[in-house]
């Protein structure tokens, strides 16, 4: 089987052929804002083309940890980062690595949609002009395919060069999923990406995020157990900054191992009786 190549180092072409994603390993991260500490040596792995779903209280670290895996806390002076994130077995985080490189494999969708100021076609092709590709047509293929594998080419292939805020709320969360898929990221992380949306909108995304299952490796953080149960292949729970239990998503529903998860689940409405 095809291998990607390690994280890009300064001065490299990032990889953008797709081929089988990469894996994650998490070993023993922890972060602080300032002195406060919002995660506590977590470590867990994701699969290639698996989707794990990170749940647990408001608070908990659930963007936190997200934010790791594409280095998005470099832009933040005020946080420390400490502990190793692996992509394929090459640690994100080695002296010499990128974050910008990181950050193209490692594509990003967040909460609310946030269109670019310009055209549907300006936003879709930001992060690819942004790495130098130049030509029209070039840009249009990579456009269109982007556009298509968000689910969204029909409603605007006619208006390409309108701005992005015509769109709905529901087309703009599209937009930023096909803006983040038109770099061919190999991991997607997705922070509550349909909580803002209409029930119609936010069912449409969550199949369009199960259809990229398998050619994309997925974390998504979200404050709906039913779309975690949905979605995902396993689910990873924190609480106060700690992993409490990740498990396979039918175990972690139906015979959680921790009494933590039980009670998260408890409250939640979301355990199964025993006489069910
Ligand atoms: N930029 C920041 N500066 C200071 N503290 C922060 C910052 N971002 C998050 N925190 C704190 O870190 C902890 C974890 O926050 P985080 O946003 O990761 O939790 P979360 O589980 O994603 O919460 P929610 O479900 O409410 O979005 C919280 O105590 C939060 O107040």
């Amino acid at each position: 089987m095809e291998r990607r190549p390690g994280p890009v180092r300064r001065g490299e072409e990032p990889p953008a052929a797709p081929g089988r994603p990469p894996g994650i390993r998490v070993v023993g991260l922890s972060v602080w804002y300032g002195t406060a500490r919002a995660l506590r040596g977590i470590s867990l792995e994701v699969a290639p083309g698996e989707i794990l779903a990170l749940v647990g209280p408001s608070g908990c670290g659930k963007s936190t940890l997200l934010r790791c895996l594409n280095r998005l806390h470099d832009l933040n002076p005020a946080v420390r980062v400490a502990g190793r994130v692996l992509l394929d077995g090459e640690d994100i985080y080695a002296r010499g690595v990128d974050p910008a490189a990181v950050r193209r494999r490692v594509g990003m969708v967040m909460q609310r949609p946030v269109p670019l100021p310009g055209s549907i076609a300006d936003n879709v092709t930001f992060g690819p002009r942004l790495w130098g590709i130049r030509d029209p047509e070039r840009l249009q293929a990579i456009a269109e395919r982007a556009l298509r594998r968000a689910g969204l080419w029909d409603e605007v292939r006619r208006r390409l060069g309108r701005p992005a805020s015509d769109l709905s709320g529901g087309q703009q969360q599209r937009l930023c999923l096909a803006r983040a898929l038109a770099l061919e990221p190999e991991v997607l992380l997705l922070d509550e990406p349909t909580s803002a949306l209409d029930p119609s909108s936010a069912g449409l995304l969550e199949r369009l995020l199960a259809g990229l299952r398998g050619r994309h490796t997925l974390v998504l953080v979200t404050h709906d157990l039913d779309q975690a149960r949905r979605l995902a292949d396993r689910v990873a729970l924190l609480i106060g900054g700690e992993l409490v239990e990740c498990a396979d998503t039918v175990r972690f529903f139906e015979r959680p191992a921790d009494p933590r998860t039980v009670r998260f689940l408890a409250a939640a409405g979301r355990l199964r009786e025993e006489s069910d």
